[in-house]
């Protein structure tokens, strides 16, 4: 799920890996994206370190029916991850482990970052203001190209996120608009041509099914009375099933 709308898309600033939260309506947004993935499994989620991801993380979390509390891990140093260590047992299993990921963050948008959409494709043109926003290889001066991004975002979903959804594990990935272009990319199979027509609304989350190491797009879920979504595997059919 993309977060929902910040400050600076507000704005139409280029945001980049600048750190800004979101508005009331990206707030509103998030909770919302909550309501709609409300009954689905949920073991482990994945988050940037920028906070417009972690609010809506947070957000949508306090509309999920299992009712864990969030509990961001602090593994930056020894003593971050000792200090922050829960002892009781029982209390560990009513909470969802947020894992935080500079990877995940947003591309980098170089010198462009705290300008004004419109009035650089006004400055520079449209067609290179498109290409710095939309191409798979050109880099925006001194930011990060999509590739750039793909490789740093991709690399991570590869080494830490895949081997959870092989052990069958239900993941939530928060991050934005470019880091999941890239990662869609990769789950879809998309060329670099492919790429520059994904375009991904904040607060929509949008869910893939994980099946002997394909993934399968399965749109976006519209509500927590939806049955649709459980009928793709027969786990999520049995979830539904101990739900009800
Ligand atoms: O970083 C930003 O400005 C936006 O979140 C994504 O911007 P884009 O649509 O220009 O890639």
């Amino acid at each position: 799920m993309r977060h929902g709308e910040s400050m600076w898309n507000e704005k139409n600033l280029f945001t980049g890996c600048v750190d800004v939260p979101l508005t009331s309506k990206g707030v509103d947004e998030a909770i919302e994206a909550g309501k709609r993935i409300r009954n689905l499994p949920l073991d482990i989620i994945y988050t940037s370190a920028l906070i417009r991801a972690q609010m809506t993380t947070m957000l949508a979390l306090t509309q999920h029916h299992c009712m864990k509390d969030p509990v961001i891990m602090h593994h930056e140093t020894e003593q971050a991850r000792i200090w922050s260590q829960i002892y009781s047992e029982d209390t560990t299993k009513q909470t969802i482990p947020v894992i935080e990921a500079w990877q995940l963050n947003e591309r980098m948008y170089g010198e462009l970052q705290g300008f004004n959409k419109q009035e650089t494709a006004e400055k520079y043109g449209k067609e290179q203001v498109h290409n710095w926003r939309r191409s798979y290889h050109v880099r925006p001066p001194n930011g990060e190209s999509l590739e750039m991004c793909l490789g740093r975002a991709v690399t991570f979903f590869k080494e830490h996120i895949e081997p959870l959804l092989w052990s069958g594990k239900h993941v939530m990935v928060v991050a934005h608009a470019n880091s999941l272009r890239s990662i869609i990319m990769y789950l879809d199979k998309l060329t670099s041509r492919q790429v520059i027509n994904l375009e991904l609304s904040t607060g929509v989350p949008m869910l893939y099914i994980h099946r002997e190491g394909n993934f399968f797009r399965r749109g976006s879920p519209i509500g927590s009375s939806e049955a649709g979504a459980y009928a793709y595997t027969e786990s999520l059919a049995l979830y539904r099933q101990q739900l009800d």
